[in-house]
């Protein structure tokens, strides 16, 4: 089919979930629309990856409990939902020391009520981000040119609940707590409802699955978009007057009257607009960054930790190896575990080759797990920042003093320009359900003038 390059109502930047919904929905509405894609594949940080023959998600794969758009979503297209495996007991590391927990971790009560204090606080202040424009009040300014780090330092001085509370915050944002301010990690708990949404799996974040992975939703909504995706085009430039956008790549270039753009922030900022963006637009562009994660699959001849009572979970401050979960095939045919390392950890085994990563893994594995881990079937790794038109994951933070000052420009079109993509969205961001959310409320934008 030859492509037509003019004259479209709506152009999309990016095949991720955002983009790929919001040509869905722009379909629907009798739009024409033409999504464009910098890699020769569609999805974004959703991407299949494979081992022992079994397809594994190497970006997101869980579901959380409240996230219903993503569920409908998957519904839509009869992608098949199961809940992440929980039966049994899960692992925690202290201080080189390995214990296992039904539901509250095995904590000094100090420490435990040092992390009970913390939640209120953090209950009480994400309430108060539920209006953005109290962004500009006194209080949120504060909040946001102290680092995440320093309110910690300030306010977790038992040291292990203080190691507790960097581990759930590496695991939530893939980053130091020194590269963010409070102020982005309220909004990122106001949006995902709370730590405990966020860090449970039954009830939260982490309830449920794909049978076969995540990845097959991107595929299958790019399916029924044929003819309207171009692969492999970074989009290098944007031209736009009265009449619409140019969008222009090494060797093509597209018209429409509007664009919607979904790439992540490192990508935007390298587009060249004409006009340029604006300056609260750039500034904060700059002031925004992936976090540093990659994600590790290990195949066993069996789940031999289900046989032992154990569910495949592990939370771990002291190790690279931070958390474990179960990614065990139904008929328990071999034995999965799925395993994030991040932020400080990622960068550190961002540098080693995969042959030394896998060794680290191991020794983590077998602290945890014992010598039955020592031997895999099979280990397969994605270290996110190495991937090109992402450069790491899950999602981007704002550095401290940004939010407070640009956040306004986060979602503010720009003449025929809207923004889409997790980074934008008011609810879930950072995950797959904030990628929906972002690219319906564009469309909604965009779709009364086009
Ligand atoms: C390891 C990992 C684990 C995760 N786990 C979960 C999870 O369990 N649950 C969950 O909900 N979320 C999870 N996430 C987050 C989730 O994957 C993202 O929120 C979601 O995929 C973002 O979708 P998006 O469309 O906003 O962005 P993307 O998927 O990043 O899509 C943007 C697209 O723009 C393209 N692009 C960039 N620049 C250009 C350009 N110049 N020209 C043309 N195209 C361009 C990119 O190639 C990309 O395809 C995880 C992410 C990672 C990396």
């Amino acid at each position: 089919m030859k492509l037509k390059n003019d004259n479209w109502d709506v152009i999309v930047i990016g095949a991720g979930l955002a983009g790929l919904k919001a040509a869905l929905e722009l379909k629907k509405a009798g739009k024409s629309v033409l999504v464009i894609e910098a890699r020769d594949r569609v999805g974004g940080r959703a991407k299949l990856g494979e081992i022992c023959g079994q397809p594994i998600d190497h970006g997101g794969q869980w579901l959380g409990a409240q996230q219903s758009r993503f569920r409908e979503q998957a519904q839509t297209l009869n992608v098949e939902i199961y809940p992440q495996y929980i039966k049994g007991k899960s692992l925690l590391s202290l201080n080189n020391k390995v214990s296992h927990f039904q539901s509250i971790p095995k904590l000094p009560l100090s420490s435990l009520w040092t992390l009970v204090r913390v939640y209120y606080r953090w209950q009480g202040d994400m309430k108060l981000m539920s209006d953005h424009k109290s962004w500009s009040a006194e209080k949120v300014q504060q909040w946001d040119r102290l680092s995440l780090d320093e309110w910690i330092k300030e306010n977790v001085k038992n040291q292990i609940a203080n190691d507790f509370t960097h581990l759930l915050v590496n695991a939530i944002l893939c980053t130091n707590a020194s590269k963010t301010s409070y102020l982005f990690f309220l909004e990122c708990l106001r949006q995902g409802q709370g730590i405990k949404v966020m860090a449970d799996v039954k009830g939260g974040a982490q309830q449920d699955k794909f049978v076969g992975g995540a990845w097959q939703i991107t595929q299958k909504m790019a399916d029924l978009l044929e003819g309207n995706i171009v692969l492999n085009r970074p989009v290098l430039s944007v031209q736009q007057d009265k009449n619409g956008v140019q969008v222009n790549c090494a060797e093509s270039r597209f018209k429409a009257k509007k664009l919607i753009i979904t790439a992540p922030p490192e990508y935007i900022e390298k587009i060249k607009f004409t006009p340029e963006l604006t300056e609260e637009k750039s500034k904060l562009l700059q002031g925004m960054e992936m976090g540093n994660v990659i994600k590790v699959h290990i195949a066993y001849p069996t789940p031999f930790w289900r046989h032992r009572g154990l569910n495949g979970s592990v939370m771990s401050p002291d190790h690279h190896l931070g958390i474990v979960f179960d990614q065990s095939p139904h008929d328990e045919k071999i034995g999965i575990l799925v395993g994030l390392i991040e932020a400080h950890h990622a960068i550190a085994m961002g540098s080693l080759s995969t042959e030394q990563r896998k060794k680290i893994v191991l020794s983590d594995l077998v602290h945890y797990f014992g010598s039955d881990a020592a031997e895999p079937l099979d280990y397969v790794d994605c270290n996110w920042d190495q991937e090109q038109w992402s450069s790491g994951g899950y999602a981007a933070h704002t550095k401290p003093g940004i939010l407070s000052k640009y956040g306004n420009a986060l979602r503010e079109p720009f003449g025929h320009i809207h923004w889409a993509g997790t980074e934008t969205a008011t609810e879930f961001m950072g995950y797959y359900e904030g990628a929906l959310e972002s690219a319906i409320r564009a469309v909604k934008e965009v779709i009364e003038t086009v």
